[in-house]
């Protein structure tokens, strides 16, 4: 694993309705990520948090809420991302609502031949302005970053698209809408959903998950939506859903993600700590973070 990891805080709530998410940053370091992190030996930087423009009066563009804001903060998030990349550092991302995986993966995607993204979530993220149920541009950066949907966020970067279809592995799923199925059967997109994980557990999926990334890409990106899990060990989320996966699965994932060395960059999304109880879900992703880069009981 890359020594050297640069935080990058995305206080970003415009890509869906409940406020609040804009606050996970700060929750998650309260939660003591700089001090986890350190004591695994590595240098953290704290880039602070990148600045989100304030919602707008404008009508809804074609249905995308917040469309011209939540591309503003993405274009920012590009840049430092590029520039963390660049530097030869890890970028771990901090949420903020999933839209910001736009931008991450905006970021990310040109430093690599072939991108594999793990995403680990409830929903399959795979909507666009044509599918969505509700317009919030969360439920869209899977499809934009495969180049479809609005140009205003396909084009972030000026390339698209940014990752391939079978480069994708999704895991956790248990909430598609009718457009995201119809997408995922079309593109031939890998997905483990709850069912997968219960019928095979999570050491098989992860096992097949890393072989699979590892002979086909060079870069891997971890996008943890902490929704992926179970509402009852990480309620702070603005979309739960029921039967998720539990965290002691997800302790795993990490554990095996960290013996396998494969993860570049990662970033954990969805915080909400106004819907939290007592910061656990940020305290969740902070444990999740120390399992990732290797922390180890004994
Ligand atoms: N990142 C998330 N939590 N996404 C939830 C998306 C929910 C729903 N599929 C939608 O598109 O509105
Ligand atoms: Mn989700
Ligand atoms: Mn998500």
């Amino acid at each position: 694993m890359n020594r050297q990891i640069s935080l990058i805080g995305v206080p970003m709530d415009l890509g869906q309705n409940r406020r609040g998410v804009d606050m996970g940053p700060s929750a998650i370091r309260y939660a003591g990520v700089v001090e986890r992190l350190k004591k695994l030996n590595y240098a953290i930087e704290d880039l602070g948090d990148i600045e989100i423009p304030n919602p707008g009066k404008r009508p809804e563009d074609k249905g995308l809420k917040n469309l011209h804001e939540v591309s503003e903060g993405n274009i920012r998030l590009t840049e430092i991302v590029d520039e963390t990349v660049e530097k030869g550092h890890f970028p771990l991302v901090l949420g903020g609502d999933h839209s910001i995986a736009i931008g991450s993966l905006a970021g990310i995607a040109k430093h690599a031949e072939s991108l594999g993204v793990i995403w680990y979530d409830a929903h399959g993220d795979l909507n666009t302005g044509e599918t969505s149920p509700s317009g919030n541009i969360h439920g869209m950066p899977l499809a934009v970053s495969l180049g479809l949907g609005d140009e205003k966020l396909t084009q972030i970067g000026h390339y698209a698209p940014k990752i391939r279809p079978e480069n994708i592995v999704i895991v956790g799923a248990r909430s598609l809408d009718d457009g995201e199925k119809e997408l995922i059967k079309e593109k031939g997109i890998n997905v483990y959903t709850m069912h997968e994980v219960d019928r095979l557990g999570m050491t098989k999926v992860m096992n097949d998950t890393i072989q699979y990334l590892k002979d086909r890409t060079d870069h891997v990106h971890l996008s943890l939506d902490l929704d992926g899990l179970d509402p009852q060990d990480a309620p702070g989320v603005g979309t739960p859903v029921v039967g998720g996966l539990s965290f002691r699965e997800s302790h795993l994932a990490m554990e095996m993600l960290a013996e396998a060395d494969i993860i570049t960059s990662a970033e954990f999304v969805e915080v909400n700590p106004i819907l939290d109880e007592k910061n656990k879900t940020a305290s969740v992703a902070v444990d999740l973070m120390g399992s990732l880069f290797g922390e180890k009981l004994l």
